[in-house]
C-alpha cells in the first residue's frame, strides 16, 4: 500500500549577488543552512504554505515568489516520499529576523556554505541561481548520503 507524498515547501530569496539562508535550529535538517519552508497544511495551497512558512521562519514576506522546481526525496526505509516545491523570490518586505526555527543570514552567491547544507544542494542550487526551472529526485540513505539521483533542467518555453 503506497502512501501519498508529503508536501513540503522551500523558499530562497536571491537578490543580485546575495542569497538569504537560515540555520535550522531544531527539527528536520537541524544544524544545516537551508531555505525557509516546511509542511503544507490541509486547506492551504502549496504557495500559501510557502508564504506562511517564510513569514513564520524569517519574519519577511515575499509576494513575488515564483515556483521554480520540484524535488522528490526518498529516504531508505521510509514509505513516504518528501515532495519539496521550491520557490524563489527577489524582493521581500520586512527585515529577516531570528525565530525559534531559523537564524537567517545573507551569503554571497560565490560563498554558499555547501559543507553545512544538505549534500544535494550543491547540485541544484546553480540551477536555482541561474533562473532555470528544474525537477529532481534523490534517494537518501540516512541524512548525509544519497545513493542515486536524477536532476533535469526544464525548458522555460
Ligand atoms: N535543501 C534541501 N532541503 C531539504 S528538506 C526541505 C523541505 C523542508 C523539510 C522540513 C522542514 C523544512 C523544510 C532536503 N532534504 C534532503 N535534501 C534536502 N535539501
Amino acid at each position: 500500500m503506497s502512501v501519498p507524498n508529503k508536501l513540503l515547501t522551500l523558499v530562497l530569496i536571491h537578490q543580485n549577488t546575495r542569497l538569504l539562508l537560515g540555520m535550522k535550529k531544531r527539527g528536520f535538517g537541524v544544524g544545516r543552512w537551508n531555505g525557509f519552508g516546511g509542511k503544507v497544511q490541509p486547506g492551504e495551497t502549496i504557495l500559501e504554505g510557502a508564504e506562511r512558512e517564510l513569514l513564520e521562519e524569517s519574519c519577511v514576506r515575499a509576494p513575488d515568489m515564483k515556483h521554480i522546481g520540484r524535488i522528490d526525496f526518498e529516504f531508505v526505509g521510509e514509505p513516504q516520499i518528501m515532495e519539496v516545491h521550491v520557490f524563489k523570490a527577489t524582493e521581500f518586505e520586512g527585515e529577516p529576523a531570528e525565530t525559534e526555527e531559523m537564524r537567517p543570514q545573507w551569503f554571497d552567491v560565490d560563498s554558499i556554505p555547501f559543507n553545512t547544507m544538505w549534500p544535494d544542494d550543491v547540485l541544484w542550487f546553480p540551477l536555482m541561481l541561474k533562473g532555470s526551472k528544474f525537477k529532481g529526485y534523490f534517494k537518501f540513505e540516512g541524512m548525509d548520503k544519497y545513493l542515486e539521483y536524477n536532476l533535469e533542467e526544464l525548458d522555460q518555453s
